[in-house]
């Protein structure tokens, strides 16, 4: 049980036998076990050094998510998916250690100094025996009236899966429109047809009704995403095609993981000075 911290992470451990650990570089989820079994895919060729974002784990996009904006400037000059993975967070504190479950807080640095803006962003992990929650904080902390906050942000998160080719993912209803990045950007309507990785899917969804997709491993095991105030879900597999070109990704990784990313990244979210946002993603083991 409880909460131990070390150079570099912060570990939970669940009365159940679950555990989590948090890098504070990009305050960012590198292992879930529930049942001895590993829950998250990370790359063997990840690098966990603070170099450079880690590839698998839970990484956190935030202020943008993807190539930056082209304007304004200071968004344009952003690296891909924004700063907040290669930074280093604090620990804030125990939310919680008990049987309902072991929660943790996170309090990101300021930002790069030529992002000027005045925001608070932390994160909440909670795990409990068969279940990893994370929610991410963002409160607009300018004082000078009507000053906007501006941001994008998502939960990329990798989910271990014995062998990608006989993923299901479905629970996205019909009638739901996606950005298919594979094909030009092209916005496309889903016909709640499942999702079968049978070549490279990169997809960013917009506003699923249920808010929760499941992932059907083919083993008989799998996972349901549920997440709330995060309007967007991105789902990401590059197979061998794509993967290949990915130089910190191990041989064969994609056969290993399917990313189930839920965001706010179709738009851009604007808050008020004193105004907050909860992106919650809510992932259960079945
Ligand atoms: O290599 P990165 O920066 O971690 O990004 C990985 C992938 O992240 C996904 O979320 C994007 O939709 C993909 O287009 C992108 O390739």
């Amino acid at each position: 049980m409880g909460v131990t911290e070390t150079a570099k992470s912060v570990i939970l451990n669940h009365e159940s036998g679950s555990s989590a650990e948090i890098y504070l570089y990009g305050a960012h989820v590198v292992s879930w076990k529930v049942g001895g079994k590993e829950k998250m895919f990370v790359s063997s060729k990840a690098s966990l050094d603070g170099s450079k974002a880690i590839r698998g784990g839970i990484p956190i996009c935030f202020p943008t998510f993807g190539p930056p904006p082209s304007e304004p400037e200071e968004y344009a000059r952003l690296a891909q998916h924004g700063f907040a993975r290669n930074q280093i967070w604090k620990f804030e504190s125990t939310v919680m250690d008990r049987k309902e479950g072991v929660s943790v807080r996170f309090i990101a640095p300021s930002p790069p100094t030529d992002f000027k803006h005045n925001y608070k962003l932390s994160y909440v992990v909670t795990l409990s025996a068969h279940q990893l929650s994370t929610d991410v904080h963002i409160v607009n902390q300018e004082t000078e009236k009507d000053k906007e906050f501006k941001f994008q942000t998502l939960l990329h998160t990798y989910l271990a899966t014995p062998n990608s080719s006989k993923l299901k993912i479905s629970n996205i209803d019909k009638g739901t429109t996606y950005i298919d990045k594979i094909l030009d950007a092209k916005t496309v309507t889903s016909q709640g047809e499942d999702i079968i990785i049978d070549r490279p899917i990169d997809r960013v969804y917009h506003k699923i009704p249920s808010q929760e997709i499941h992932v059907d491993d083919g083993e008989g095991s799998g996972y349901k995403v549920r997440f709330r105030g995060f309007e967007d879900a991105t789902i990401w597999n590059p197979t061998e095609v794509k993967g290949k070109e990915i130089a910190d990704m191990e041989d064969k990784g994609w056969e290993k993981y399917v990313c189930v990313e839920p965001g706010y990244v179709r738009e851009f979210k604007s808050l008020q000075p004193g105004e907050e946002f909860i992106g919650q993603q809510i992932i259960t083991v079945l």
